[in-house]
């Protein structure tokens, strides 16, 4: 991490309003109460923590792959329950088997009805790239998620200062883990860009106030530098939509509601893939 004295650690008030003020606050909370019961050097000492993560990169631009990350979401706050009788096991081998180029496993339990134990079971289920999908404020849960098997961690720019996001990107490289930034706004992009990040992801949906539109996807996509991959993340529901977003430069699709509102996720994205490829 910088050491710069002057620096406000804490991410600015007025971005934090509604929801995600209250998803980050509990996360301080659970973070401090995960630190008590698990130390780092315990986590260190996890069957997992030693492991090669697999590339994002080479999943993500592999012939025959789609570049759908595709996530398993169980509930979200501007939805409620998506899907509760999903098992995570079977939903992520038929994502991965559909030609998804990587999993995004939600862990938050509160907000999103996720656990650390699904992305440990997605990952023996599985032998592609993992994104643990959470709100990640503290070195601890990066620590946390090579643990548990993950090989990608997201950093949300809105929750963090630039200063956190260099310092977290930095520190999960030490890891061999992927990093991606999620962004919504040009302001956001702008502030936030370090060599160290991977991937920079563009969040269609508002964290606060739920509004969708995969217009934010095509207004910042020039704006990307091309060295990273380029992600659109949310409200994507139709094959069309992703074809548009690869002629705009996007390499990766972030997936979760449109496959998990399925009774059966794993039919859901094996139509998708096929509409894709028609
Ligand atoms: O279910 P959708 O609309 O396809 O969206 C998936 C994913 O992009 C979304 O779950 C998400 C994007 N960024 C996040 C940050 C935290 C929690 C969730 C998210």
């Amino acid at each position: 991490m910088m050491e710069d004295k002057n620096v406000n650690n804490s991410a600015p008030a007025a971005e934090q309003s509604g929801i995600l003020a209250k998803i980050v606050e509990n996360k301080r909370l659970e973070v401090a109460q995960a630190k008590q019961n698990i130390s780092v050097s315990s986590l260190e000492k996890s069957e997992y923590f030693d492991r090669t993560c697999y590339s994002l990169r080479d999943f993500m631009l592999a012939e025959g792959r789609t570049g759908i990350i595709a996530e398993f979401k169980r509930a979200s706050p501007s939805k409620g329950i998506i899907n509760d009788l999903a098992e995570v096991s079977v939903v992520t081998r038929q994502y991965a088997d559909a030609g998804a180029s990587a999993l995004s496993v939600l862990t938050d339990q509160k907000f999103f009805g996720g656990k650390i134990r699904d992305l440990v079971e997605a990952r023996e289920a599985n032998q592609i790239p993992i994104l643990r999908k959470d709100f990640i404020i503290d070195e601890y849960q990066i620590v946390e998620a090579k643990a548990i098997g993950a090989d990608i961690i997201l950093l949300i720019a809105s929750i963090l200062t630039p200063q956190q996001v260099a310092g977290f990107a930095k520190f999960a490289k030490t890891l061999g883990l992927n990093v991606l930034l999620e962004v919504h706004n040009r302001e956001e992009l702008e502030k936030n860009i370090f060599d160290d990040l991977d991937a920079i992801g563009v969040n269609n949906r508002n964290l606060d106030t739920f509004t969708v539109s995969v217009q934010h996807s095509h207004d910042l996509v020039e704006l990307i530098p091309d060295n990273f991959l380029k992600i659109s993340e949310s409200g994507i529901s139709d094959p069309k939509t992703i074809t548009e977003l690869k002629a705009a430069g996007f390499n990766g699709f972030l997936i979760g509601e449109n496959f998990m509102k399925n009774s059966d996720p794993g039919s859901a994205i094996q139509n998708f893939v096929k509409e894709l490829r028609n």
